[in-house]
């Protein structure tokens, strides 16, 4: 049934495709919603059409799907690593074989653009090889002790891992959440967005026709309530968040009652900063590419510019002149730059935000308006065009608070220690950027900045192998790297005596 959705790819234009299949999934297999009376509808934000409808699930079905990821979790768990790893590999083959698909229906349900929709789709394959790659590397510590006496440690999956998910990367946040989950040894279920349920499905079957067992990762569809039952569970082990702070905060409060260990990837508002000595041209690309990805939906976008008051005339010239330049349309044509906002709620916040903007002093000097294109298919799309706000002060809102839309406001700055105190002023730590050619400054600004990622002469790459995460109010626990391991596993400390037993009593 799902291959034919997939198959149905190749020839799908913007405003075709309807989603008619099952969106749970566990049991090997895609599930019929229990309830088909909560329905919401799920919008393809190119055309404003229905793309779906999205069934929540309740309590017995999120209880079936945990039983049954526990029930493949003991069968994955007595698995060699390597073992694991074969089968993983098999699933990256498999999305990188059906990357142009998968991506096409990502952009369909998320409205981002297809030239990065297919780095997305990339990224998440990288990440289940890169842990398939870790998973038969996973070993413990000899420890001496005297008297012939030794201990070994060993690296245990944590059980059933839950998985919360945002709109914004739909397929690569259930990658970068199962891969380093299911290398470890655990089962995973996975919640994605309310507004993206589409493609973590696809990420299911794939497993499944890689070789996993039954239920090792299962989709449960729904929003807030559907995720309440997954954090309060007892059978979960760990809950990976993907999503707001005032969630996140909720989502820490849940796991608590039942001792859950958590991940949270929350939101941000990371500086970036360009000093007179950089090289421009590279600061302009950069600064473009740390606001105006995914539409300015991105957890970790630079979007408090400080540019060192000597050459902010210049930057501001170029980059209202190439952000005028972007190209906003139809997310599936390959020359489109900037595709659709997720929803007409979250336009209309992200265009208060601009009014706000204004109101408090805040010069537009270019975009910040709905934008509607001239193919009549898209005019009731979320679009919006790309927007530089100068005249910015630390103290507006605009400067203070996550906006998640194509919005870039830009400050003037004097000195490296009075830049570093204002980009700190924040309680986000999600990430931040420097560009500077003197690599002394660059290290001592990184060490400086409160930030969970650091990005010098660049902004916005994600390699697989790097830690992500933040510091702060924007969450503790990482995704991707090594370390990752670390919070998919516990460690077993086995003791062995080999002499009699000295005892007191
Ligand atoms: N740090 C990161 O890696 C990262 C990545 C992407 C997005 N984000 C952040 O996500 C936010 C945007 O995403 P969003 O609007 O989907 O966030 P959100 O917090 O509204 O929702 C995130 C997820 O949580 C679920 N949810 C909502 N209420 C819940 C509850 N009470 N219990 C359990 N689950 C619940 C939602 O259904 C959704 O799946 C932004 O703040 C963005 O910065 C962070
Ligand atoms: C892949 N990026 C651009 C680093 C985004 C990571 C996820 C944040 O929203």
């Amino acid at each position: 049934m799902a291959q034919s959705l997939l198959d149905s790819m190749p020839g799908a234009c913007t405003g075709t495709v309807s989603v008619t299949d099952h969106l749970n999934f566990w049991g090997g297999k895609r599930v019929k919603p229990r309830q088909e009376s909560d329905a919401e509808p799920v919008f393809e934000p190119a055309t404003g059409r229905v793309l779906c409808q999205m069934y929540p699930c309740g309590a017995e079905e999120v209880d079936e799907a945990i039983k049954n990821a526990y029930e493949a979790y003991l069968i994955w768990r007595k698995k060699a690593g390597m073992e694991r790893a074969r089968v993983m590999l098999e699933a990256a083959r498999i999305i990188r074989e059906r990357r142009e698909k998968i991506a096409k229906l990502e952009v369909i349900n998320n409205g981002k653009s297809i030239t990065e929709a297919l780095v997305d789709i990339d990224i998440a394959w990288q990440c289940i090889e890169y842990y398939a790659g870790m998973a038969g590397t996973l070993a413990g510590q000899h420890i001496q002790l005297p008297g012939g006496a030794f201990a070994y440690t060993r690296r245990e999956p944590l059980g059933v891992c839950v998985g919360i998910g945002a709109w914004n990367y739909p397929f690569q946040i259930a990658a970068w959440k199962s891969a380093p989950a299911l290398a470890c040894g655990n089962a995973m279920v996975f919640k994605p967005s309310p507004m993206t349920p589409v493609t973590a499905v696809i990420l299911a079957e794939i497993y499944k026709e890689a070789g996993v067992p039954d239920g090792l990762f299962c989709v449960v569809q729904g929003g807030a309530q559907t995720g309440t039952l997954l954090c309060h569970h007892p059978m979960v082990a760990k809950v990976s968040f993907t999503g707001s702070v005032p969630t996140g905060k909720k989502v820490m409060e849940m796991s608590s009652k039942t001792v859950k260990q958590v991940t949270l990837e929350l939101g941000g508002k990371s500086p970036l900063i360009i000093f007179k000595d950089c090289d421009l041209e590279n600061a302009i690309r950069g600064a473009l590419m740390a606001n105006f990805l995914t539409q300015g939906e991105v957890c970790c976008n630079g979007t408090r510019v400080f540019v060192q008051r000597e050459i902010l005339p210049q930057f501001l010239e170029e980059v209202v002149k190439r952000t005028k330049a972007i190209r906003v349309g139809d997310p599936l044509q390959d020359d489109t730059q900037m595709g659709a906002l997720i929803s007409k709620p979250h336009l209309e916040k992200v265009l208060g935000f601009v009014e706000q903007a204004k109101k408090e002093g805040a010069k537009v000097l270019c975009g910040g308006e709905s934008f509607v294109p001239s193919d009549p298919k898209l005019q009731n799309g979320y679009y919006m065009s790309p927007c530089v706000l100068d005249n910015c002060r630390d103290d507006m809102t605009c400067v203070k608070e996550e906006i998640f839309g194509p919005v870039m406001s830009v400050m003037p700055f004097d000195t490296e220690k009075e830049v570093i105190k204002r980009a700190n002023n924040t309680t986000f730590g999600l990430a931040s950027g420097v560009f500077t050619r003197d690599i002394s400054r660059a290290h001592r600004v990184a060490e400086n900045l409160e930030a969970g990622t650091c990005f010098i002469n660049n902004y916005n790459i994600s390699p697989v192998e790097v830690p992500f995460g933040g510091y702060k109010n924007s969450g503790f626990g990482r995704e991707n790297g090594q370390v990752t391991i670390e919070y998919y596993s516990q460690l077993k400390s086995v003791i062995v005596e080999m002499g009699d037993v000295e005892s007191i009593f």
